[in-house]
């Protein structure tokens, strides 16, 4: 036995070659930084970052730092620095580029960039490496997918995806009214979304089709894991690497091709540009997405294959960021205080009372009187952004730009904005850290108040959790806010009404803590009690 644990001199050896290259690549890596911005100042404060002097693994031991708590180096710049209305610089454990970090006072500047000035999609593509990840995603020429979400009717799909919500909760949550179930919430719930988001991307049958849904599943569970380890492969053996690790990716864009390449080249073998004024407006996104490309006069851009690609990556970005809100919604929903004042109780009275006045349908309409529900869905966004920094770009200008407070950045730069200690700044919302679901209503109980109104800081009324400000940020804001809150707000409205008419959710004694990885919130992975409401409950 002990010789089995004991290494041979020769073992021992290899081990600790292979220890030290590994701490080599390591090093390497962590301080081949591609832009250095100058002349701010560096947070974690308390490690020696200056250019000209830096002692052995200075920057390793601050993207170690990063890695254990990247959302706390955004607070302590931000109270430092930011508040004084100074950018500093902060590593990243996950990207290995530092990255500027504005005051809030510079957060319109930098939405009003060109985007020959600043790229969002320069940073989409690196922190999802997706030149290896979903190569195909990314062969086009116009980003013209933000248009197709743009321009979907939602109107028209809200029956479909009440429907899928009915079918996917009732599927993963179960249908026994007598015994209390354990459930994993971001499990279930991505099951659900997957669902959802594919009935509103590639419409029926094909949402339903089990080996189109496990690849998509699949593919959306795999690839941010592929793409760290491949951030973290020094860039010679980058496609290397990427070729072994990406093999199931690979595999399952190939299965969802299989199933959406036929209904992209239906869509487009028989549509010219000019038929498009006389056929029914499209209803999926792969529709939208069909008729935009043959539009377009780049091969690249009409390519299936790319396109359907491209609708897997969007897949991803669309289900992992609404699973996200969603079970921190949830978990908030049932946690103390909300749990004590029952603002589950208060989201089923509303719920009900709108399916009542609605004939039992819902409708752009019906979903718009979930007044309530969509103020907590907000408040839960604030709190719990899925990134402590965000409206992140990179400066694309040649010979680089000069911030407002004067400081230069090169080209290559990244840059972002601290969008969590934004959102519970004490400043800029009453009683920041609490969680009250319904301080964005309109009713008499929460009026007035800062609720992070900057340009009218007193004034009352309902904000809805589409609308984006320099003080609400969970969607970014400006020109590249996300496209797809729509969408979201509409499944999340309908996912937290069918859910709290239809089933109890045992309240938790405290709230969870979410699970941290670098300024990343992975969620809370939590499990919970539910139970379906007997008929004579549910109204
Ligand atoms: C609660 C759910 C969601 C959250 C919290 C969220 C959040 C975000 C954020 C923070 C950004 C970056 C904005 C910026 O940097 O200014 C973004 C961009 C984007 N989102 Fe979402 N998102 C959600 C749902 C969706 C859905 C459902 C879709 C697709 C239907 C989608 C598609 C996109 C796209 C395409 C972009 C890039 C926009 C561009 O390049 O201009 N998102 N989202």
């Amino acid at each position: 036995m002990e010789g089995t644990l004991l290494l041979t001199p020769a073992a021992f050896r290899t081990a600790t070659l292979a220890l030290l290259l590994a701490a080599w690549i390591y090093f390497r890596r962590s301080t081949a930084w591609r832009v250095l911005p100058e002349g701010m100042p560096w947070v974690p404060a308390d490690l020696p970052w200056t250019r000209k002097f830096q002692l052995p693994f200075t920057r390793v031991r601050a993207h170690l730092r990063d890695f254990q708590g990247g959302s706390d180096l955004a607070y302590e710049g931000y109270k430092t620095y930011n508040k004084a209305g100074k950018p500093f610089v902060v590593p990243s454990f996950v990207t290995w580029q530092p990255e500027v970090v504005l005051p809030l006072a510079q957060v319109k500047w930098l939405v009003d960039q060109p985007d020959t000035v600043t790229s969002i999609d320069r940073c989409l593509v690196k922190d999802l490496e997706f030149l290896y990840t979903a190569p195909a995603a990314w062969q086009f020429t116009r980003p013209f997918h933000v248009e197709a979400i743009n321009k979907l009717r939602l109107d028209s799909l809200v029956e479909d995806i009440a429907e899928e919500v009915q079918a996917g909760v009732d599927e993963q949550w179960g249908l026994d009214g007598d015994a209390w179930t354990e459930i994993n919430i971001h499990s279930t719930m991505l099951a659900v979304l997957v669902r959802i988001t594919a009935r509103v991307f590639v419409g029926s049958p094909l949402c339903h089709d089990a080996e189109f849904l496990e690849a998509a599943a699949n593919f959306i569970s795999s690839i941010s894991g592929k793409a760290i380890i491949i951030s973290f492969t020094p860039e010679l053996l980058r496609p290397l690497v990427a070729k072994f690790i990406t093999k199931g990716l690979k595999r399952w864009n190939e299965t969802c091709a299989k199933h959406m390449v036929p209904l992209i080249k239906e869509e487009r073998l028989h549509r010219r540009p000019s038929d498009q004024r006389t056929m029914p407006p499209p209803k999926t996104l792969l529709e939208q997405l069909s008729r935009l490309a043959v539009r377009s006069t780049h091969a690249k851009d009409r390519d299936p294959f790319s396109l359907s690609s491209r609708l897997l990556a969007l897949n991803f970005v669309a289900v992992h960021t609404s699973n996200h809100a969603l079970e921190n919604a949830l978990v908030d929903m049932v946690s103390p205080p909300a749990s004590t004042a029952s603002v589950f109780a208060e989201l089923r009275a509303e719920a009900e009372e709108v399916m009542q006045q609605n004939h039992g349908t819902w409708s752009k309409t019906a979903i718009g009187q979930l007044v309530k529900t969509d103020s907590a869905l907000r408040e839960s966004l604030r709190l719990n952004t899925f990134k402590a920094r965000g409206v992140e770009r990179i400066i694309v200008k040649k010979g680089g730009v000069v911030l407002p407070s004067g400081q230069y950045l090169a080209e290559g730069t990244k840059v972002g904005v601290p969008v969590l200690p934004i959102h519970r700044d004490p400043e800029l919302y009453d009683d920041a850290m609490s969680y009250e679901a319904f301080r964005f209503c309109t009713t008499n109980e929460v009026a007035g108040g800062k609720n992070g109104r900057t340009e009218s800081p007193r004034r009352a009324g309902h904000v809805e959790l589409v609308n984006t400000s320099e003080t609400f940020l969970a969607f970014g804001h400006g020109r590249h806010a996300c496209p797809g809150r729509f969408v979201a707000a509409y499944e999340l409205k309908l996912m937290v009404a069918y859910i709290a008419m239809h089933y109890d959710i045992e309240p938790l004694a405290s709230r969870p803590e979410n699970g941290k990885f670098s300024d990343f919130s992975i969620g809370s992975m939590h499990d919970i009690r539910v139970r379906r409401r007997k008929p004579e409950e549910s109204k």
